[in-house]
């Protein structure tokens, strides 16, 4: 199910420096959102805080209220693997886990939860996560090949299935393309504009074209300084913001005048 969600005075420190500051922003279920904005400005940093991973980090914490469909993730008693399973990620560089099969990459979620899967459950499960992320047809005569066999585009889908396999609400996305070559890139890219059908969908990207095409809001963070915090200056539409936006940074950034 998709879920919306909604960021109130989001701070996400690194020890004492501040590297996000005062992020709010409400963003609708079944939607695509992008985040832009120069290297070092928090998208990533912001995009990590919105299921917990920064916590992997010991010396990183948050401050402010991050609700997905009115539940704030970081209430007291949530559990943040629970988070994770709920609102999952798929990262800039295609990580199979480079031991199993391509079955058993798109099953890792429930092996890690410890969860049993009748066979036939299972198979359906590693079929409907294939299709939906359009891999079905290139894998399903070699399922139980090494997912690390794969192209770089296709083990990026993959790790697509894998993260829609446990049936979450949002799919945050932190530059998915980056390391694709340009065919890749479309199928990846034709993906997300199915995926919010049925997900929530934010993607940090540094590629401006690639937000335009996919998105339908597109918030732009920017940085005033090295040292300083990164902050969300303008969010909303993605035509607004590429052809009509508020803020004179905003359109300095996307008219690539800097960044
Ligand atoms: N693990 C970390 N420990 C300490 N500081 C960090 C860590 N990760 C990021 N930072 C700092 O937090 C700030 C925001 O970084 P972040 O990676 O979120 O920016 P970004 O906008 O995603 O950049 P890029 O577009 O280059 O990926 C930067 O000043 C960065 O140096």
């Amino acid at each position: 199910m998709s879920k919306s969600i909604q960021a109130i005075d989001m701070n996400v420190y690194y020890g004492s420096f501040r590297a996000v500051e005062g992020v709010n922003i409400d963003i609708d279920a079944r939607s695509v959102t992008a985040f832009i904005g120069p290297s070092g400005c928090g998208k990533t940093t912001f995009l990590r805080s919105i299921n917990r991973m920064h916590e992997v980090l010991p010396y990183a914490r948050v401050e402010g209220q991050l609700l997905l469909d009115g539940d704030d993730i970081y209430g007291p008693g949530v559990d943040p693997v629970t988070v994770r399973t709920l609102i999952g990620m798929v990262f800039q560089k295609p990580n199979p886990f480079p031991t199993m099969s391509i079955r058993e990459n798109v099953l890792a979620g429930y092996k890690l939860n410890g969860m049993r899967l009748s066979k036939s459950d299972a198979d359906g499960i590693v079929e409907k996560s294939l299709t939906s992320a359009n891999l079905w047809n290139e894998v399903k005569d070699r399922l139980d090949k090494p997912g690390s066999g794969l192209s770089g585009g296709q083990q990026q889908r993959l790790c697509i299935a894998r993260t829609i396999a446990v049936k979450p609400d949002v799919i945050l996305m932190d530059e998915p393309c980056s390391a694709l070559d340009p065919i890749s890139t479309l199928a990846v890219e034709d993906l997300i504009a199915e995926l919010k059908e049925e997900y929530t969908v934010v993607i940090v990207t540094h590629n401006m074209q690639q937000a335009a095409r996919v998105s339908e809001k597109t918030a732009f963070f920017n940085i005033a300084g090295t040292g300083k915090p990164g902050k969300l200056v303008e969010y909303a539409e993605t035509s607004t913001i590429f052809n009509n936006p508020s803020e004179k940074s905003t359109e300095d950034y996307v008219s690539g005048r800097f960044g």
